[in-house]
C-alpha cells in the first residue's frame, strides 16, 4: 500500500476506542478518520465512511459490533477490513483470531485477514500460557484447568468506571460464578481445551493492570513434568516475540498487577515447588494494553502493513 491507509474507529470515545487513538496519536503512517459525534450511530453515516476507509476498528457493544459486520456483508468487495474488539465473532470461523502469537504462522493469517477478533483481555493471558502447553503435548486436551484472575476496573468499560468513581463498589469482588463468563469460549478453543476450564475472575479497586493465574498439580500430569519443562515450553514459543516475554518465577515475590501499564507487554511466569509437585503459571499485562487497545494497533500494523508502536507514547 503506498498512499497513508486510513481507519475508522466506531466507538472511538469509548474506553477501547480512546486508548486506540492515544496510542495512534503520534502515528503518522495511519490517517484517522470519524463522524459527527450526533451521527455516531447512525448505519447510513457509518456505511458512507466505510466505502473511503481501509479497516474499521469495532470498539462497540457486541450488538453494534454485530450490526456493522452486516453493513461490510452487504457491501460484499467494497468493505474495508475489519478488526473487531468486542466478543461478537472471537470463536466464529469466518473470523481470524487476533492473537499474533498464538502459533507458528498466525501473524501471517491476521497480516492476509478480511475480518479479525481482537482477544479478549483475560483470554490473552490464559491462552498464551496454555497454548504452548497443549501444543508440545505436556498438557492433554482433556486436563482440568482452572483459571483465576484479576482486573483494573477499566475492564468493565464505562459503567464500571462510573461505579468505581461513584465509591458505590467494595475494594475487591469476585464475579462470573454462575460459570457461564463470555470469555470461556474463547479461551478454551484457542488454549487447544477438550474440556471447559473453571474461570474465576475479580475485580480490584485499581483502574488498569491484570493478572492470569492458573494453578497445576504437576503428578496428574502424564509426563510428570518439573516446573522448569513448563517454563521451557513457554520459552520455545515466544522466543524472539516482540511483546511476549517469559520471566524467571522467584518463589516469595510478590506480582502486582499494574506494572505493565501503558504498554503493550505480557509477561509469563511460571512459579513451582519441585518438591511438592506443584506449579502456577502466571500472565500480566495491561486489561487496556495487550488485553485490548495494545492488541488491535498491534494487530492494525499487521494488517495494513505498516510499521506501529502498539504501547502507548510516553508523555514528553
Ligand atoms: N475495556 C476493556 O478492557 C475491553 C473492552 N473490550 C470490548 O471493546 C468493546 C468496547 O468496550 P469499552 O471500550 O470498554 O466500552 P465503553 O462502554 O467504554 O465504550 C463503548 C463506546 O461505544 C459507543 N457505542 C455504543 N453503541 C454504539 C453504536 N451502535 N455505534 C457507535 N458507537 C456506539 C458508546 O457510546 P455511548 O456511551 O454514547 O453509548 C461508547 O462510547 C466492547 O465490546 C468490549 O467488550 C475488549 C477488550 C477489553
Ligand atoms: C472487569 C470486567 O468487567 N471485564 C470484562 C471483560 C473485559 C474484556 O476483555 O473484554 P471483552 O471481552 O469485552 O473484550 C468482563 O468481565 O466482562
Amino acid at each position: 500500500m503506498s498512499r497513508t491507509p486510513s481507519i475508522f474507529i466506531d466507538g472511538e470515545s469509548g474506553t477501547t476506542g480512546l486508548q486506540i487513538r492515544a496510542r495512534l496519536a503520534n502515528h503518522k503512517g495511519i490517517e484517522i478518520r470519524s463522524i459527527p459525534e450526533e451521527k455516531r450511530k447512525d448505519p447510513e453515516t457509518k456505511r458512507a465512511l466505510m466505502e473511503e476507509v481501509d479497516a474499521v476498528v469495532l470498539c462497540l457493544p457486541d450488538a453494534g459490533a454485530k450490526e456493522v459486520a452486516s453493513i461490510a456483508r452487504e457491501m460484499g468487495a467494497k468493505a474495508p477490513r475489519l478488526l473487531d474488539a468486542s466478543t461478537a465473532h472471537r470463536v466464529d470461523p469466518e473470523w481470524v483470531y487476533g492473537f499474533p502469537e498464538l502459533t507458528k504462522g498466525h501473524a501471517e493469517r491476521i497480516a492476509a485477514a478480511r475480518r479479525v477478533s481482537n482477544p479478549g483481555c483475560y483470554p490473552t493471558g490464559a491462552i498464551a500460557l496454555l497454548r504452548p502447553l497443549t501444543e508440545s503435548g505436556i498438557l492433554p486436551a482433556d486436563f482440568p484447568i482452572a483459571v483465576n484472575a484479576v482486573s483494573g476496573y477499566t475492564g468493565g468499560g464505562k459503567s464500571m468506571i462510573a461505579e468505581f468513581d461513584a465509591g458505590t463498589v467494595g475494594p475487591f469482588f469476585l464475579y462470573g460464578l454462575g460459570l457461564e463468563h463470555k470469555h470461556v469460549p474463547e479461551l478454551q478453543l484457542y488454549s487447544g481445551l477438550s474440556r471447559r476450564p473453571i474461570f474465576v475472575p475479580s475485580v480490584g479497586e485499581f483502574a488498569q493492570g491484570m493478572l492470569v493465574s492458573i494453578p497445576l498439580h504437576l503428578d496428574a500430569l502424564p509426563g510428570k513434568p518439573a516446573p522448569g519443562d513448563l517454563e521451557a515450553a513457554l520459552t520455545a514459543h515466544y522466543t524472539g516475540s516482540e511483546w511476549v516475554k517469559v520471566l524467571p518465577g522467584e518463589g516469595g515475590a510478590r506480582l502486582t498487577p499494574e506494572d505493565l501499564n501503558g504498554s503493550n507487554a505480557l509477561e509469563l511466569r511460571v512459579y513451582g515447588s519441585a518438591a511438592h509437585r506443584q506449579a502456577v503459571l502466571v500472565a500480566r499485562l495491561d486489561n487496556l494494553g495487550k488485553g485490548a487497545s495494545g492488541a488491535a494497533v498491534q494487530n492494525l500494523g499487521l494488517m495494513l502493513g505498516v510499521e506501529v508502536d502498539a504501547a502507548l507514547p510516553v508523555a514528553a
